[in-house]
């Protein structure tokens, strides 16, 4: 299967959960990223607002901000450009749709990846070395693309979220990938080992 056929029978897959699955999910989801302590060593964490039947993450950003934690939120940029940025959530955001129809809020000041120290991905699949299958936008390859020149100092920390019956033997892969560090399920924390 290539990325597109394997795109859409894992979205076709996801679609299939019930709503029961997908709230016990997301509370199994809030459960390993507590046992694990994702929540410790991070300080301006990246999220994303779940949409079209993705792992719904809001139990995890309603207790990061509850810890004080500096929460994040992607914009799609203007056609024609293809880095996201992140504008933090505030008491005060005022919120409008993105082309996708996915809410966003405006900052004078949003922040670039490089600035965040984890980011949560939404993803359609992911592997068991890291590969992750996205919507096919590009957005986040193209956004930590300059984490592949690096080998020092690698900032954010990126895991992938998603449900348990997203991953897959392989994902296709290409040139521009951008490997994850670890991907949260509802059941365990994937960590995937550094050399690629
Ligand atoms: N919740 C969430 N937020 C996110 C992403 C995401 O995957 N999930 N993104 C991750 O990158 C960015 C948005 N990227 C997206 C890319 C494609 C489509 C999408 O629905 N594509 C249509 C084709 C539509 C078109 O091009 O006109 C489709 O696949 O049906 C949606 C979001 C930023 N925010
Ligand atoms: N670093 C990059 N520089 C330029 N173009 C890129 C880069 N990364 C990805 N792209 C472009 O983005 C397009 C989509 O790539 P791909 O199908 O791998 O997306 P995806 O990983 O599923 O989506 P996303 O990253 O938004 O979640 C590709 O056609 C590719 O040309």
């Amino acid at each position: 299967m290539n990325k597109s056929q394997l795109r859409r029978h894992l979205r076709r897959l996801r679609n299939e959960l019930s709503p029961d699955q997908r709230r016990s999910a997301s509370l199994g989801l809030l459960q390993t990223a507590i046992r694990e302590g994702l929540f410790l060593k991070y300080r301006r964490i990246g999220f994303y607002l779940p949409f079209e039947g993705e792992m719904d993450l809001l139990p995890l950003l309603n207790h990061a901000l509850w810890q004080g934690k500096i929460c994040y939120l992607p914009v799609v940029p203007q056609r024609f450009e293809k880095k996201l940025s992140f504008t933090r959530l505030t008491d005060r955001a005022s919120w409008y749709r993105n082309r996708y129809g996915i809410h966003e809020h405006w900052s004078p000041r949003p922040a670039r990846a490089r600035q965040l120290d984890l980011l949560f991905m939404p993803l359609v699949g992911f592997d068991e070395e890291g590969y992750r299958l996205g919507m096919g936008g590009g957005f986040y390859d193209t956004s930590l693309a300059y984490l592949g020149r690096r080998r020092t100092w690698r900032k954010p920390y990126l895991i992938g979220i998603g449900y348990e019956c997203q991953k897959v033997r392989q994902v296709p892969r290409d040139p521009w990938d951008m490997p994850l560090d670890a991907a949260l399920t509802e059941r365990r924390l994937y960590r995937f080992p550094k050399v690629k």
